[in-house]
């Protein structure tokens, strides 16, 4: 298993009309940690993963290791980074097995050394009911995505994420349609995968206490700039809280090393958090 580093220095990306994000970095992002991306709506967050991704144009630098993926194929870049949409496509008639072997197979060249025909069939499938079991969906593996719960939905395509075993993962939103248990379920595998397998994982979450609880590192994003970076306890405070999402809060360091964070209110004059001033 190789494990390499994510450098991000001077990355812009945005859209024809539109600059999101200018000459953007950040700290480094080491083999089996988990970040969190936070910041009011319209930020930038969704843009910037995927740019990381490589699925929109951008200029700049985004190096794993020694390899620079700006200018890679998306199909190169796609070895190494995977991204987690907000949501599955719909209208897709396949099962849930189906669709995890679909995303396993559908990154076959990452593992050149896989062996094909039958032996290569039952190894994947070997691979896909694991990470249905792992994600804890086991049971649906033969249903069909089109009658699945927005959360069981939410499930399978991190389910189809990780089944690519990528060595960096990047979650868009990734448990905003599950309830507690099951937040708590994908934090802690996704941690846990990412100690396993030396995988780093980016995800954007509006959860900033979850985010606290389950994050090596967080990268506060305001109107495409990064306004605080570091542990969550460096880069969770009143001031950042105020000047990204314009609220009055408090921040509370718990015993067993958690950040309490308490919202009070919206700042006098504050502009709707997000919106350009
Ligand atoms: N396809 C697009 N074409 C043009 N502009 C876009 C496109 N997608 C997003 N934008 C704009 O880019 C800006 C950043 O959007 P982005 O989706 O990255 O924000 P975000 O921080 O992920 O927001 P949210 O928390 O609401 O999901 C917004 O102003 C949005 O209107």
């Amino acid at each position: 298993m190789r494990h390499d580093a994510l450098q991000v220095s001077g990355l812009s990306t945005g859209y024809r009309d539109r600059q999101i994000i200018q000459s953007l970095s950040l700290p480094v992002f080491r083999p089996g940690e988990v970040h969190s991306l936070l910041g009011p709506n319209a930020a930038g967050k969704s843009t910037l993963l995927r740019a990381l991704a490589g699925l929109q144009p951008a200029t700049g630098s985004v190096k794993l290791g020694e390899r620079e993926l700006i200018g890679l194929s998306l199909a190169e870049h796609a070895r190494r980074v995977t991204y987690m949409p907000q949501t599955l496509p719909q209208g897709v008639a396949l099962s849930v097995l189906e669709s995890v072997l679909g995303a396993l197979q559908a990154s076959a060249t990452d593992h050149p050394g896989d062996v094909g025909g039958k032996a290569g069939h039952d190894a994947d499938q070997r691979r896909a009911v694991a990470i249905l079991e792992r994600v804890g969906i086991l049971h649906l593996a033969l249903e069909g995505l089109d009658h699945l719960s927005g959360g069981q939905r939410q499930l399978v395509s991190l389910a189809q994420s990780l089944v690519r075993e990528p060595r960096v993962l990047l979650l868009d939103e990734p448990i905003s349609a599950l309830d507690l248990q099951h937040q708590l379920r994908v934090m802690r595998l996704v941690q846990e995968l990412a100690r396993e397998r030396g995988m780093i994982a980016i995800m954007v979450l509006h959860d900033l206490q979850i985010a606290a609880r389950w994050s090596e590192g967080i990268v506060m994003l305001s109107q495409g700039a990064v306004v605080a970076t570091g542990t969550p306890a460096q880069a969770i405070t009143p001031d950042t809280l105020a000047r990204v999402y314009g609220v009055q809060a408090r921040v509370e360091h718990c015993s067993r090393g958690g950040l309490q964070i308490m919202v009070d209110d919206v700042l006098p004059g504050a502009l709707p958090a997000g919106a350009r001033r």
